[in-house]
């Protein structure tokens, strides 16, 4: 499916003649819309975009896709017609494919199309990927009903439910879904496609909790049309680099501001209904299953735990990529002890977990793929109680102390305290505090606010933290 197509643009790579992408050119019209995107990131482009692309049916099913934030990106596809290049880069090299499947783009702010869309009886499937921050989810779970903007969204719709203007992802759900209710629409299934354990209760509860807020009759229709799917995503996806845009120069002659670089490997598996129909996104290697549990369960600890151990202690130690600091024997034992302790709870075969783990450093060891660890970092506030916490808890339950699991809460300390990349989270506030002071009152504080009650451990566990964050140090002054 390698098109070339372009109307002339500037040229990315040393004096080379380059294209821009167009429909007219790519020959490949836009699908009908009948999905709804929120959140046009690298990663929903590698992925969702890309099995919307090879499905069967892909010329029955456009997807419309809204920005989560910034309109930058509505701005940059638009031009392209939503056209853009997916630069699948394996250790063999780098092979370009236009992806078609977006048939608009909208800046977030564009509330009337959301709207539009959803009172369309022929859209039936919304899938969001908005990082885990995107929800505004409390620490019990429930939508942040604190929240500022959270606050906002449910002043504006219980103001006006037709024009209301919101903000987060949960109120432009609630908008959409109030428009929808008002046309007699029908139902439909919303799709969240974030590394959030049971994704799919995970936003049910965000968006009944707004629509309880609002108007508590939409809550009541929403739990009789609304299904929410839960889903394991994975792809290794980075940020786009000059790079990645010369690369396709190279090979396409097309200059594509908007190519999106990710691994050859990807993985796709879905729980729930779609009451409204849906793309057959099987034809592309989607799996659906009775409980996505077990998949998620080895996707998060195992690989996600991994990225943020490697994020933390590797950054800490100088390294830039995962790459990089895969490649260095002591990172990579961390990473293994890591592993072991993860997969003493796995309810998986064994050799299917060796084979799993085995993969993954192929993956991570992939020399064209630049993963930035500060990236990876990014919003630990979120990202720590979902892929560390369970383990140091089973651990514990165990019997155990357990330094390979503990490893991960350490170097988040010392990423808190300064080491390694910039801390950068939505919690910031909340969460930069835990690291201040002497290294022991750090740990407390951390492991109180992670709810991590080691019982009778609980000496023992502080003093593994507390040498493990100076054996960070200590190799890092080495
Ligand atoms: N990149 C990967 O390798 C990968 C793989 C599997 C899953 N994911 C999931 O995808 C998410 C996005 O990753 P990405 O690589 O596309 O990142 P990205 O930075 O390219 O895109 C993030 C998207 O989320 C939106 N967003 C960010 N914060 C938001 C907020 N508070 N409210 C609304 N929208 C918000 C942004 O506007 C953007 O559209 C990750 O957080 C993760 O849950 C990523
Ligand atoms: O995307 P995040 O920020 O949730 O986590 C960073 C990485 O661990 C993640 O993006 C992985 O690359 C991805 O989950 C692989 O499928």
């Amino acid at each position: 499916m390698t098109t070339s197509p372009y109307a002339a643009g500037p040229d990315p790579s040393a004096g080379q003649p380059t294209r821009r992408l167009s429909r007219q050119t790519d020959g490949r019209p836009a699908a009908p819309v009948r999905i709804v995107h929120l959140g046009v990131g690298n990663f929903f482009r590698a992925h969702a975009a890309w099995y919307t692309e090879r499905a069967s049916d892909a010329a029955e099913w456009g997807i419309a896709a809204f920005t989560g934030r910034s309109p930058a990106t509505a701005r940059a596809l638009s031009a392209q017609e939503g056209l853009y290049t997916l630069l699948v880069r394996g250790p063999e090299g780098a092979a370009p494919e236009v992806i078609s499947s977006l048939s608009a783009v909208h800046p977030a702010d564009d509330l009337d199309s959301l709207r539009r869309y959803l009172a369309d009886p022929r859209v039936s499937v919304v899938t969001t990927t908005v990082t885990e921050a995107g929800y505004r989810r409390s620490s019990s779970g429930g939508l942040d009903t604190a929240a500022e903007d959270v606050v906002r969204d449910v002043a504006a719709l219980r103001g006006d439910p037709v024009d209301g203007v919101v903000t987060t992802t949960p109120g432009r759900l609630v908008a959409g879904l109030l428009a929808r209710r008002a046309a007699g629409a029908g139902p439909i299934a919303v799709v969240p496609n974030d590394n959030v354990p049971d994704n799919g209760e995970m936003v049910a509860r965000v968006v009944r909790d707004l629509a309880r807020a609002v108007d508590p009759s939409l809550e009541t229709w929403v739990g009789e049309h609304v299904s929410f799917v839960t889903t394991m995503v994975d792809r290794i996806t980075p940020r786009t680099t000059a790079d990645d845009r010369a690369e396709v120069a190279r090979q396409l002659g097309i200059d594509d501001p908007e190519t999106v670089p990710t691994e050859p490997f990807s993985e796709w598996v879905l729980s729930g209904s779609f009451p409204g129909g849906r793309p057959d996104w099987e034809a592309a290697g989607a799996r659906f299953v009775d409980d996505v549990g077990p998949f998620e369960q080895r996707k998060l600890w195992l690989l996600n735990g991994s990225h943020s151990l490697l994020a933390y202690a590797g950054s800490s130690l100088g390294h830039e990529t995962v790459a990089d600091a895969i490649a260095d024997p002591e990172v990579r034992a961390w990473v293994e002890e890591w592993w072991d302790a993860a997969s003493a709870h796995l309810s998986l075969p064994a050799d299917e977990v060796r084979d799993y783990r085995s993969a993954l450093l192929a993956r991570y060891r992939n020399p064209s793929i630049r993963h930035l660890l500060a990236q990876i970092a990014a919003d630990g506030s979120q990202k720590i109680p979902i892929r560390a916490v369970p383990v140091v808890r089973e651990e514990l339950e165990a019997g155990r102390v357990s330094r390979g699991a503990l490893r991960l809460v350490a170097a988040w300390i010392a990423h808190l305290r300064g080491a390694g990349a910039p801390v950068t989270d939505a919690h910031a506030d909340e969460v930069v505090p835990l690291g201040e002071g002497t290294l022991d009152e750090a740990a407390r504080r951390t492991l109180e606010w992670l709810a991590i009650d080691a019982g009778p451990h609980t000496e023992a566990v502080l003093e593994e933290v507390t040498r493990l964050v100076e054996g960070l140090g200590a190799r890092r002054s080495s």
